[in-house]
């Protein structure tokens, strides 16, 4: 079967700290997988060699079964691995709508001088109102992003992910900073994605893995500990006792 994301035996040594330990990672189509792991497990450094921003020591990185590993971040992107960042990057002086055009006309590229365009580029703003709609901002388009709640601001950012015809989607700690109450939100929108999309979660938030994730790695000390569907990794004591200290898997998050 050829996969969407693989990754297969990856290495990375900062320094003497091995902190990707023989990683191996599958995500087929329709993949709604989650990465989890405690602080300093090694999750945002195995995302930066999935996305290219940093190179492994040993391994490889495939997208479609083609071999990605010394192929520069914006080349993946345009393969479709597109991710999200827990920092945020919107124009908060902008509104919802002029952000998400940006990243459409970005990706068509439109040019350099959105305002302008903006006027006449018909497609590219129904694509925006588009992409704002499935993440179930329409009501704001209109509005600057510094008026909106955390949670939607998070929400603008999963538009802009979109924009860029993602076939593998990384969602970098999406639920991150998000009060409680904004929380359904955005597990509705993240449910309601293209079922084709390869989806890898990296989250703390134990509700959203639960809610969304079909199947888990669990990372720790960069090796992986246990791998497989929501059900069998969530209810394993290895995972009870390692990763959460004996508790409830429920009771706690990451
Ligand atoms: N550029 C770097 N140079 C040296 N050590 C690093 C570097 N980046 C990360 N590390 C170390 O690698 C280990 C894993 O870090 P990483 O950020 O990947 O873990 P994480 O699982 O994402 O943690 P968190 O959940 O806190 O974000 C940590 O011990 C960290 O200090």
């Amino acid at each position: 079967m050829t996969y969407m994301l693989e990754a297969r035996d990856l290495h990375k040594y900062f320094g003497a700290l091995h902190v990707t330990n023989g990683v191996n990672l599958k995500l087929a189509p329709g993949a709604r997988h989650a990465l989890i792991g405690p602080n300093g497990a090694g999750k945002t450094t195995l995302v930066g060699q999935l996305s290219g921003v940093i190179a492994p020591t040993s391994g490889q990185v495939l997208i479609g079964g083609e071999d990605v590993t010394r192929l520069a971040p914006a080349k993946r992107t345009r393969m479709g691995l597109v991710r999200t960042f827990q920092i945020s990057n919107l124009f908060t002086d902008m509104t919802v709508l002029e952000n998400v055009y940006l990243a459409v006309s970005q990706n068509r590229r439109m040019g350099v001088n959105p305002f302008r365009a903006a006027g006449r580029d018909k497609d590219s703003i129904d694509r925006a109102m588009d992409l704002i709609r499935k993440v179930r901002l329409e009501p704001h388009a209109d509005r600057l992003v510094s008026e909106l709640a955390y949670g939607q601001q998070r929400l603008i950012e999963i538009a802009i992910a979109l924009a860029l015809d993602p076939k593998i989607l990384l969602l970098d700690e999406p639920a991150a900073g998000i009060p409680t109450g904004e929380l359904d939100l955005l597990l509705r929108v993240i449910e309601e994605l293209d079922p084709s999309l390869a989806l890898l979660i990296i989250e703390h938030d134990m509700e959203l893995v639960r809610r969304v994730a079909t199947d888990v790695t669990v990372l720790v000390h960069g090796t992986v500990l246990i791998d497989g569907p929501l059900r069998e990794v969530m209810s394993s004591d290895e995972v009870k006792r390692v990763y959460l200290g004996g508790g409830e898997v429920e009771a706690q998050n990451a």
